[in-house]
């Protein structure tokens, strides 16, 4: 990871998010759309997630890790960094993805707290992520629980003494919880809402995804609940 230090305004948080190469993305997908519609969901999720973390007042960068140059250009894009996914991130995808992030990003934070962020929350609002970042002040170590309660959609170490040790995939909840971190009350649906499933695009759909979100699943025909109430026919 080669990059210019830029250090971001001091008390502003910098946020990571990681999002792996589009061909291997959202796999719990695929009985519902091809490869292509799959690709664009991605690309849009990310495109809403992106948007609504920079207009959050209490970002001051945002930072995308990925191997894929399509992701790359969306975040360039969008106003955000990226770094390419390390050669060896230690055996273990996307935490080892992040914690090399956070070691290149953690050498030019000001004072902000370093922020992983899940990228396909296509109902994010800046507010529910600027009020989130506010609660987190209290906690050297916090999280947002996701929609499930057994994810994590937003993991943020405000203390930049602390080890960031990032501990994402299945159930990540409780291993946060159980390395110190704090999980904050709070109404966010939408920052709680990360789409892996399709019960997650139905949900995501009612509650009412960003614009490049909702235009890609017009534009792909998506139904919610479409399968799921013809499987029973
Ligand atoms: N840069 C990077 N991002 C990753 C890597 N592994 C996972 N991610 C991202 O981390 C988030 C959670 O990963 P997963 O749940 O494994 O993958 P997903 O694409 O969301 O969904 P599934 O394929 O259905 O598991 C997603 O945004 C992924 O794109 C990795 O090796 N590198
Ligand atoms: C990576 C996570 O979730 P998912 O695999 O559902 O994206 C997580 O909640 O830590």
């Amino acid at each position: 990871m080669d990059v210019a230090p830029r250090t971001p305004p001091p008390g502003q948080a910098h946020v990571l998010i990681a999002v792996k190469d589009l061909d291997r993305a959202k796999s719990r997908l695929a009985p519902r759309l091809g490869p292509a519609d799959r690709n664009a969901l991605v690309l849009a999720m990310l495109r809403d997630t992106l948007a609504a973390a920079r207009s959050a007042p209490a970002v001051g960068e945002v930072t995308v890790i990925t191997p894929d140059a399509t992701v790359a250009e969306a975040a360039e894009a969008a106003g955000a960094r990226w770094y390419r996914d390390p050669e060896d991130p230690g055996g273990d995808g996307l935490n080892g993805v992040l914690r090399a992030a956070a070691r290149v990003a953690a050498s030019r934070v000001a004072d902000g707290p370093l922020v992983a962020l899940q990228g396909d929350l296509p109902c994010l609002a800046g507010t529910e992520l600027s009020e989130a970042l506010d609660r987190a002040r209290s906690y050297p170590r916090a999280i947002v629980v996701d929609h499930h309660g057994t994810g994590t959609s937003a993991l943020i170490v405000g203390d930049p003494s602390t080890e960031f040790d990032p501990r994402f995939g299945a159930g990540s909840a409780r291993r946060h919880l159980d390395s110190g971190a704090t999980a904050l009350a709070g109404n966010w649906p939408g920052l709680r809402l990360d789409v892996d499933t399709a019960a997650d695009l139905d949900a995501a759909a009612v509650l009412g995804p960003g614009p490049a979100t909702a235009e890609t699943l017009h534009r792909i025909g998506w139904q919610p609940g479409y399968r799921r109430s013809t499987e029973f026919i």
